[in-house]
């Protein structure tokens, strides 16, 4: 089953066209990631998903419903993590997981989430006095509070150590498993390749490749006489902007 569906989507800011005729779809239970340099128009793209900016050209829809016109409906389907989510400094973790689930009518366990983060000790602990980090993982325990059947993240684990960016993949692949379809925005080529079924790589707002990693690391080949790997991928697709 089809989750969500971007048909020809353009944004623009002013008179700079930022995403650029994008379609694609993402099929239920999917983690699809979408990759690109800074500006290339990924979080453009996923806050129209995620029915927080209204596109200029195109139509979206998840789970059947338009981002336009159903938004109400989609608030309480969808789970979003944000870049730079902030909260209240004086906002204790807990304080700040049971505010969010009383959003939602059929709200997950917050304390189990917290555990799955790893915030179990952190609970009473302030958002100001949290670290990169833990204020990450608490913005991705608030982005699936409410259950959701699509979890869009944002730069899931930038600020992450390496045993804590390894426990939030394990999480997402659980929570898939679980029939949540997964939309992400990486930067981590590494992320990319373990975790997501396919990848949309934006270049100039405009989708350059769709497929899964191993199909866009083998269209590369050998690169100076060595097997290509993602990041050679990507950067044989991306960059066409630049000045150098
Ligand atoms: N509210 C806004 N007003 C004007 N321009 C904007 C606005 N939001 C984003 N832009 C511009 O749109 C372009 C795409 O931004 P976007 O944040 O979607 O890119 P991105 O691929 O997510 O980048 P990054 O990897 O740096 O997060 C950038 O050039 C950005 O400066």
């Amino acid at each position: 089953m089809t989750v969500i569906e971007v048909n020809g989507l353009s944004k623009r800011y002013g008179d700079r066209t930022v995403v650029d005729g994008v379609s694609f779809t993402v099929a239920e239970g999917e983690i699809f990631g979408i990759l690109g340099e800074n500006g290339a128009g990924k979080t453009t793209t996923v806050e129209c998903i995620s029915g927080l900016r209204t596109p200029d050209d195109g139509s979206i829809s998840v789970l059947g419903l338009d981002t336009r016109t159903e938004r109400e409906q989609l608030r309480r389907l969808i789970g979003v993590q944000l870049q730079e989510s902030q909260l209240q400094d004086r906002l204790r973790v807990g304080e700040a997981m049971q505010l969010y689930a009383s959003f939602y009518p059929d709200p997950a366990d917050w304390r189990e989430l917290i555990a799955a983060v790893g915030l179990t000790d952190q609970v009473r602990m302030p958002y100001a006095k949290l670290s990169g980090g833990q204020k990450q993982r608490l913005s991705i325990a608030l982005a699936l509070i409410g259950n959701p059947r699509v979890a869009i993240l944002d730069e899931l684990t930038t600020g992450l150590d390496p045993h804590a960016r390894r426990e939030t993949w394990k999480l997402i692949r659980q929570i898939r498993d679980r029939g949540v379809t997964v939309l992400l925005v990486t930067h981590f080529m590494d992320e990319a390749e373990r975790l997501c079924d396919r990848l949309a790589v934006l270049d100039g707002g405009k989708i350059v490749a769709l497929d899964t990693p191993a199909a866009l690391i083998a269209n590369v080949g050998d690169v100076d006489g060595y097997r290509a790997n993602l990041e050679d991928a990507f950067l044989a697709l991306t960059g066409s902007g630049r000045d150098n």
